[in-house]
């Protein structure tokens, strides 16, 4: 039989089945053929009932009928498309439109301080596993998700693979919104989940806070892991990867730390500006990084400056960093602020009326996680009272919260301190080791505020904490976010003490 192109191949395939359901048969008719990766077909659907049928009853007959239009054996993947936050978003970005959404995004993004750079093009591949260091039991199980909204087909992955993975359920594409702020880099990121280390490698993404960057390092690892089980993917902070190098001299098992790292498939290190200055782990790093890319393994690296701008680097580290593909995120416009509410909204069940969702967007505009922490103490204060979300009620919650950011500069140092004060205790009692009930929620309270309203990351505020690990604050941060829409006493607590730092920030500036 003639080897026919993966479309006229998916095409005669589609002749080849029968299916009786009406809308069923729209939904797959609409369905495209994406890419054939190593015999792997990527399939972009309009519809979860597409990808159920593909993936289940039809399966069979599609991956035969394939098979043979394509001389060779296949398997699908399938992903949903996105809700459009406009109509360009309805599709995973094929690698080939990568220059021209690179394009689009410097013209429809403002500028942004890398201007100057150019991205450069390699190849290559990865793997990699490695113990955990740093995710503890409790928090491995609350990790696990109980339903994982994954992007693509394959939903069967082992969770415990996630965890080993440390990969967090609720960062994939599927929850990510695409606008003009972040296209390009998300379809970039996308390519290297389905082509590991031949797309770009490394890739290298950077940005402002909360813009999005760590959200996108998870979905690639979902989406690396949904389309090949059997590769490892490791998501590191540096932080993590610092103190893991430092744990394993401590130990004298720096062996075993190198071992670890280079089995690696996929390597998504976060924040590497955290190293800087760091020489012993920058150069380990190093090392790390050119055994990964020699032995075509990918690496995709995140950090707040473009490579030029990465003070305390060396330059040989530098240049290694603009091999693969530099790009960047920034803050998004309003109408993907609206679409990511709309999203989170719709994830977390919450009934917003439209308004309510464009009077937050309309008001916070630099940073995606104060968006988020808005929309979550609307939520909270509606549940408490029993009341539908309005307009009103959202503006009385969030009137103190909204403010203008360059008006302000609130430090974890003030957050402790009235944090500290509001319970009547002191900043030393909040870093120490005490366990009383009063101080750990003052301390849970206060780790929650520190990640919402500064842009410190989750090792770093850990550290203010009297050298807590990030896991800890993870875990204060759910749970405070929890206890805010299940107990007006917390509810309280928070917004009385957001109340008196901004008003202390501001006063202070
Ligand atoms: N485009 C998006 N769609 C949906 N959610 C988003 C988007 N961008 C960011 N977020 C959400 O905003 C929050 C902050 O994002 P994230 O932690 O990825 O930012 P970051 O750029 O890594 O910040 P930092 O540099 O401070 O670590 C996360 O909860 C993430 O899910």
């Amino acid at each position: 039989m003639a080897e026919y192109s993966l479309q006229d191949a998916w095409n005669r395939a589609l002749r080849e089945v029968e299916i009786e359901n009406d809308f069923v048969r729209a939904v797959i008719k609409a369905t495209r053929p994406l890419a054939n990766i190593s015999g792997t077909i990527l399939l972009a659907t309009p519809h979860e009932i597409a990808k159920k049928a593909i993936e289940n009853q039809l399966n069979q007959e599609l991956t035969a009928a394939l098979a043979k239009y394509l001389a060779h054996d296949v398997r699908l993947a399938v992903s949903v498309e996105q809700p459009p936050a406009d109509e360009e978003d309805r599709s995973p970005a094929p690698v080939t439109n990568l220059h021209e959404l690179r394009n689009d995004q410097e013209k429809s993004a403002p500028p942004s301080s890398s201007a100057e750079n150019t991205d450069v093009f390699t190849a290559a591949d990865y793997p990699f596993t490695a113990e955990d260091q740093y995710v503890n039991k409790a928090e491995q199980e609350s990790q696990i998700p109980s339903g994982p909204r994954l992007v693509v087909s394959n939903p069967e992955i082992d969770p415990t693979i996630l965890v080993e993975a440390h990969l967090n359920p609720q960062y994939t594409f599927d929850s990510f919104v695409t606008g003009a702020s972040n296209r390009f880099t998300s379809a970039a990121a996308r390519a290297v989940a389905e082509t590991p280390a031949r797309a770009y490698n490394p890739l290298f993404i950077y940005g402002g806070s909360g813009l999005g960057k760590t959200h996108l390092m998870h979905a690639i690892g979902h989406y690396a892991l949904s389309l090949y089980p059997e590769l490892k993917v490791k998501y590191v902070s540096s932080e993590a990867f610092t103190n893991d190098f430092i744990n394993s001299i401590r130990e004298d098992r720096a062996e075993q730390f190198q071992r670890r790292y280079r089995e690696i498939d996929i390597l998504l290190i976060d924040d590497i500006q955290f190293i800087q200055d760091k020489e012993q782990t920058m150069e380990e790093f190093f090392h790390t990084f050119n055994a990964l890319h020699t032995a075509n393994k990918q690496v995709v690296i995140t950090s707040d400056v473009p490579p030029k701008k990465l003070q305390g680097f060396e330059d040989r580290m530098r240049s290694r960093f603009e091999m693969g593909l530099l790009t960047d995120v920034q803050p998004p416009d309003l109408e993907t602020r609206i679409a990511i509410l709309q999203k989170k909204a719709r994830l977390d069940k919450t009934e917003a009326p439209p308004e309510v969702l464009e009077y937050i967007a309309s008001r916070i505009s630099t940073n995606i996680r104060e968006l988020e922490g808005a929309l979550i103490r609307v939520t909270a204060s509606a549940n408490l009272s029993n009341q539908e979300i309005d307009l009103h009620m959202t503006e009385m919650v969030l009137k103190d919260i909204i403010t203008d950011p360059d008006d302000e500069e609130i430090t974890p140092s003030l957050i402790m301190l009235e944090t500290a004060d509001y319970f009547g205790t002191t900043v030393e009692a909040l870093c120490s080791a005490d366990r009383s009930r009063m101080l750990v929620d003052a301390r849970q309270i206060a780790m929650y505020l520190c990640r919402e309203l500064t842009d410190l990351s989750l090792p770093a505020i850990g550290k203010e904490f009297g050298g807590r690990d990030h896991t800890t604050v993870m875990h204060a941060n759910k749970k405070i976010r929890n206890s805010m829409t299940q107990k007006r006493q917390v509810f309280n607590q928070v917004s009385e003490l957001t109340n008196r730092i901004k008003q202390k920030a501001r006063r202070r500036y």
